[in-house]
């Protein structure tokens, strides 16, 4: 099962190598559990940590393997971040998909052997969304040949960049660009930010970090302002997009090229937040699998409370999700990687195919994920709500994702105006024009869903349910949209005021693409025990999500009431039917203890000495009597008794 989560046996079997290797080498592991560290200390232990990952990395995984990387990553520094988590996530890729050959060979090979580290600085106090209206300017000086870098007024501050307060010593910026008066848009710039021997701030440069977060605390997110600051005209990022010396614009091959770093990040956080769910999942299912409260049959001990239908109702839809996060989250990257080449040869044309498709997973699955956790952390009681659980923490990170990398609503939108230009297509009677992504619009639905008209209906009747929902409230929400721009508002007016029915319906096409993600890698599946198991979990998922979202099929017959309740209880069929195997659909993710940080969730199941150990090693508890007691409490009661006497 590992191999079909991590597509494929031989990057599973070098997970369990990578995490062996590991186990025997006490120097990489948390010097203590990093709820029990201030965040100065974290950030110091991460630290250490990442110089030796540097050193030694030749000798655990290939460098060259991104997955074997990011295993490592994960087993050693864990998820709350670390100081170069977006030189890997977004400066690299920045440079790699931006920077002309020449600007890499100057920069990407530095920043690749760790010579200098960089950040991403897009975002700023007053705007993250609108990148039309960022307010830091890049203004051209044809005389020097010199782009200026000024923030003009408070809200120009780059704002957010994560490493970007105190680690990095470079940023790619996006500035708007003025050349002649000319506002040329949103623009990617090399910008040395700290000395390279000192690491204090160059001149010009006003920079630090802006205080802790709900998680994610050992990133230090910054601020950074620019007073009239100088950097060479070659520090435009010049692969697609060029500045001659007297100023002429040279235009990239598609107006977003410069948007991919974003894009990369959308395409792999999918996996990432697939691999956050089934982190909290594997910590209450194994939880549940251990603690014991009530009884079923009163004549028997207390049950397991993973017995309780509630209990799995509460998980295992959750666990079917993840499974079919990680799936959704290959195909996404390997669109990803294709794209990636295909720009490198003038094409863009599935541009508009991979960012529709990554805003539109990247809103759902982070949202669905952040519910599957917070879930999780209540299906473990009260022992969830300790940070002993390490849900609070996974949950900080992973929610995280619902506005970073465009905001969730927003990005809905950004799909929607896939969605409704494809449905204009249908409208216009040009069907044979639709991607493959959106093909089903242009089809015909059945009058009726077959759920339950066939002996055993297969997965086809359910796509097909799901294809009639998405393509109903699709063409719905275009026709609203349509309608009002008839009765004379713009365009812009008419999408506010349709942009809750646009939105579900990207939420709904999205849906639709997860379950089919998660269908076809079960028909490419061979082993007949995996397939079943498989199988099952799916039969869950398809039951469960159709259920959420089967009042759209009812409201227009397609579904009827009789067939809603053969769903529910194909639901409850599943439930129980994966009963047995959840510890082992969970266990197949194969972390290890220290890659989950998890006193509750360890595979020992040893619970309560853990935790009892995990309490007594607490750091109010190195004395038995705290200095606020001596300082405040004690001459508190002390007073409160003398005035009784
Ligand atoms: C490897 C990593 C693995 C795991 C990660 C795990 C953890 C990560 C941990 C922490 C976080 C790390 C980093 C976080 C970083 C950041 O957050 S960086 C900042 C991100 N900011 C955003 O995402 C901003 C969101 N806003 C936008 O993207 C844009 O402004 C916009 C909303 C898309 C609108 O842009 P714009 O105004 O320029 O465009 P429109 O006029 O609305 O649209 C014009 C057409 O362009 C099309 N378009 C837009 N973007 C793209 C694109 N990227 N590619 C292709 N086409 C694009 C758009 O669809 C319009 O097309 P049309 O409909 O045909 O006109
Ligand atoms: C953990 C974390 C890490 C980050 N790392 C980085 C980084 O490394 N580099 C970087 O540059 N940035 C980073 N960011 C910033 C992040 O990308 C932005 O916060 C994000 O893109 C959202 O933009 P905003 O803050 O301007 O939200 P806003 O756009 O102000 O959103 C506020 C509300 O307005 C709504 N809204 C906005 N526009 C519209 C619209 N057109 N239609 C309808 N509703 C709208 C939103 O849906 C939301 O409800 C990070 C943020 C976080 C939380």
């Amino acid at each position: 099962m590992a191999a079909q989560i991590y597509s494929g046996e031989k990057y599973a079997s070098r997970r369990r190598e990578i995490s062996a290797n590991l186990a025997k080498r006490p120097e990489f592991h948390d010097s203590k559990p990093l709820p029990f560290m201030t965040r100065e200390e974290k950030i110091l232990e991460s630290s250490r940590k990442l110089t030796l990952i540097s050193k030694h990395m030749n000798e655990i995984i290939d460098p060259s393997d991104k997955r074997e990387l990011y295993h490592l990553n994960c087993e050693v520094l864990g998820i709350e971040g670390n100081p170069m988590a977006l030189h890997g996530d977004m400066f690299i890729p920045a440079l790699t998909a931006q920077a002309s050959d020449e600007q890499q060979e100057k920069w990407l090979s530095r920043a690749l052997r760790r010579e200098i580290i960089g950040t991403y600085a897009q975002t700023e106090l007053g705007h993250g969304t609108n990148l039309r209206k960022l307010e830091t300017i890049a203004t051209y000086d044809v005389d020097t040949q010199e782009f200026v870098l000024h923030t003009p007024q408070i809200t120009a501050l780059k704002w957010w960049p994560g490493n970007l307060g105190k680690s990095s010593n470079y940023a790619v910026v996006v500035a708007l660009m003025i050349i002649k008066g000319k506002n040329y848009g949103p623009q990617t710039f090399m910008v040395p930010l700290r000395d390279e021997k000192t690491h204090q701030p160059l001149k010009g440069i006003t920079i630090g970090d802006i205080g802790p977060k709900l998680a994610y605390n050992i990133v230090d997110n910054g601020f950074l302002g620019f007073d009239h600051y100088r950097i060479p005209r070659t520090n435009l990022l010049m692969r697609h997009t060029r500045v001659e010396p007297d100023g002429t614009f040279v235009k990239p091959p598609h107006a977003k090229i410069n948007y991919s770093a974003m894009v990369h990040v959308r395409s792999y956080m999918i996996t990432g937040q697939a691999i956050m769910l089934a982190y909290a999942l594997t910590i209450a299912t194994r939880y549940s699998s251990v603690r014991r409260q009530g009884q079923i049959d009163t004549t028997q001990p207390e049950v397991k409370v993973l017995e309780y239908q509630t209990q799995q109702h509460r998980l295992f839809p959750s666990i079917a999700r993840a499974y079919a996060f990680v799936f959704a989250g290959a195909e996404t990257v390997r669109l990803y990687e294709r794209v990636l080449q295909e720009v490198e040869t003038g094409n863009v044309s599935l541009m508009a195919d991979l960012h529709a498709l990554t805003s539109g997973l990247k809103s759902v699955v982070t949202h669905q994920t952040a519910q599957g956790i917070e879930q999780a952390r209540m299906a473990c009681g009260g022992h969830g709500y300790s940070q002993a659980s390490y849900i609070s923490e996974i949950f900080g990170v992973a929610v995280g994702g619902c506005t970073y990398e465009g905001e969730n609503l927003v990005m809905l939108q950004q799909l929607a105006r896939y969605l409704v230009k494809s449905a204009g297509l249908v409208q216009a009677g040009q069907s044979s024009k639709l991607g493959p992504l959106v093909a089903y619009l242009g089809a015909k639905s059945d009058s009726t869903s077959l759920i339950d008209r066939t002996p055993t209906p297969g997965f086809a009747e359910y796509v097909k349910t799901f294809q009639h929902i998405a393509r109903k409230q699709t063409l719905k929400a275009a026709q609203k949209l349509f309608g009002f721009m008839e009765k004379g508002d713009t365009r812009e007016v008419a999408w506010n005021k349709s942009t809750v029915e646009l939105n579900r319906a990207s939420r709904l096409h999205t849906r639709l693409y997860i379950v089919e993600a998660f269908v076809r890698r079960v028909e490419e599946v061979a082993d007949p025990r995996l397939k079943e198991v498989l199988t099952d979990l799916l039969r869950l998922h398809v039951n469960y999500e159709l259920l959420d979202v089967a009042a759209y099929a009812l409201e227009d017959g397609f579904l009827s009431s009789s067939q809603l309740d053969y769903i529910r209880e194909q639901l409850y069929f599943y439930l129980a039917k994966i009963r047995p195997n959840a510890v082992s659909l969970v266990d197949s993710w194969e972390f290890s203890d220290r890659e989950l940080r998890s006193v509750l969730g360890r595979r020992d199941g040893n619970v309560y000495e853990n935790l009892f150990a995990w309490a007594k090693a607490s750091p109010l508890n190195k004395t038995d009597v705290l200095p606020s007691v001596d300082k405040y409490l004690k001459p508190l009661m002390e007073s409160a008794r003398a005035s009784k006497l």
